[in-house]
């Protein structure tokens, strides 16, 4: 008896990512029970399984060949390859492409009174991370001697109670930060989710499941940053209005019954579309302006 190759994609269990993965697998049309706690979920309607795990172990899956695919961020993909790459185990892998979730940075982050003159100034500290590894090629590269401390979590209590000068840790809002009565000096890597792929080449048919997957997650992050504008425009302006449409799509023109002066202008636009652009709109006589949401885009 022959089995149907099914893709395995290792995904986030719970934390950071694991709303946004979600949403986003469900959005490119994958089928899965949410009430399900399985942590290997059959995907009901494509051949997939989504292995749901913690994100420190998504490389490892990929990279050891146990699953086909992986979302994980950034920080963790490089904090893992540098790792592995230590201790003689495969570190290689492929990015298939950036997603538009998960964005952070890891960043040094020194009490408030610290006094701080540049990179110097952290000369022979200790400091509390999760990402030695991220921290030691970004001391190496400043010829700074650091001391490293390991922590899984609450990084940011480490100077309070003594077992650091400072931290290295993932910062987003910068509330954590300011919360501990701690500083950012210093952006050593930039994150966001990644999907990764194995470096051994998929079977015909997980490939075949992978080249309908990706032009869907495109898709979705592509509508996800457009927007569908419609408005009425004062037909001897459609140049100037035309001029202030973010991205570079041709706007529809129609005609409106009974008008003679004003126009329908629709567009889709491909960059964020600001108040700013909707009141200087108003200004050159448009009305009627609607900002709406797309769900999906192809092509
Ligand atoms: N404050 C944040 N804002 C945005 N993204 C973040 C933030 N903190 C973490 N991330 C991203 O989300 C990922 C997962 O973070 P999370 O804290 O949920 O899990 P973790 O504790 O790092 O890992 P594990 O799943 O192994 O327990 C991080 O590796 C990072 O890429
Ligand atoms: O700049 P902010 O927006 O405040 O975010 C930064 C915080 O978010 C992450 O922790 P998380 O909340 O994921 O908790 P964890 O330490 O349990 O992973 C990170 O480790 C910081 O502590
Ligand atoms: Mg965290």
């Amino acid at each position: 008896m022959t089995t149907e190759a099914r893709l395995r994609i290792a995904i986030q269990k719970s934390g950071r990512l694991s709303d946004d993965t979600m949403a986003l697998l469900k959005r490119c049309g994958l089928k899965l029970n949410v009430a399900d706690r399985r942590l290997l979920a059959h995907v009901a309607n494509m051949p997939i399984d989504i292995m749901r795990v913690r994100s420190s172990d998504i490389p490892g899956l990929v990279m050891d060949g146990v699953c086909d695919l992986g979302i994980v961020g950034d920080n963790t993909l490089e904090e893992s390859a540098l790792e592995r790459q230590l201790m003689g185990n495969n570190y290689q892998y492929e990015k298939n492409t950036g997603l538009n979730f998960g964005s952070c940075r890891l960043s040094l982050a020194m009490p408030d009174e610290f006094n701080y003159t540049g990179i110097e100034s952290l000369q022979g500290l200790r400091f509390a991370t999760t990402y030695p590894q991220l921290l030691s090629r970004w001391a190496k590269a400043n010829n700074l001697d650091m001391e490293f401390c390991l922590l899984k979590g609450s990084v940011e209590v480490a100077p309070r109670v003594g077992i650091a000068d400072g931290i290295c840790d993932l910062v987003s809002t910068g509330a954590t930060l300011e919360a501990n009565g701690l500083k950012e000096v210093e952006t050593i890597f930039t994150s966001r989710a990644s999907l990764i792929q194995k470096t051994d080449a998929l079977c015909e048919s997980k490939q075949s499941i992978l080249d309908t997957l990706l032009p869907r997650i495109q898709g979705v992050m592509k509508a996800k940053e457009s927007k569908y504008i419609m408005l009425h425009a004062p037909k001897d302006k459609i140049e100037q209005v035309s001029a202030l449409m973010p991205g570079k799509e041709t706007p529809t023109i129609l005609p409106l019954a009974g008008r003679d002066d004003l126009v329908a202008v629709h567009v889709v636009a491909t960059e964020t579309f600001f108040w700013e652009t909707m009141e200087a709109l108003n200004a050159l006589g448009c009305n009627s302006i609607l900002v709406m949401p797309i769900e999906k885009m192809m092509g």
